[in-house]
């Protein structure tokens, strides 16, 4: 059955408050995933090792490439990021 113009944008709606769900999910998740990498790196620096693991990064970006490509690299890339904190050199 086709769709008349005023049930399409009904359904972009809908389609959009679900994507905002995940969004907010995507966002909280993200945020539980940050708290969970600064315990690690505070951990670390306790025990006199550096915030930063380049080896153990490589490991945390590899998946998302293998997911999405170009793109999950440079997701990933921004991800490890905001988990380190923008003040972090090493
Ligand atoms: O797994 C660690 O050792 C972490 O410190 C966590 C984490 C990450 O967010 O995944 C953050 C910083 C490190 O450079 C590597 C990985």
């Amino acid at each position: 059955m086709a769709h008349t113009e005023s049930t399409a944008l009904a359904d972009v709606s809908a389609l959009r408050d679900q994507l905002d769900l995940v969004d907010a999910e995507i966002r909280a998740l993200v945020e539980r995933r940050r708290d969970l990498s600064r315990e690690v790196q505070r951990t670390r620096m306790l025990t006199g090792g550096t915030r930063t693991d380049f080896t153990r990064e490589m490991r945390v970006i590899s998946p998302y490439t293998e997911s999405f490509g170009r793109q999950g690299t440079a997701i990933a890339m921004a991800l490890l990021e905001i988990c380190r904190g923008a003040s972090a050199s090493r």
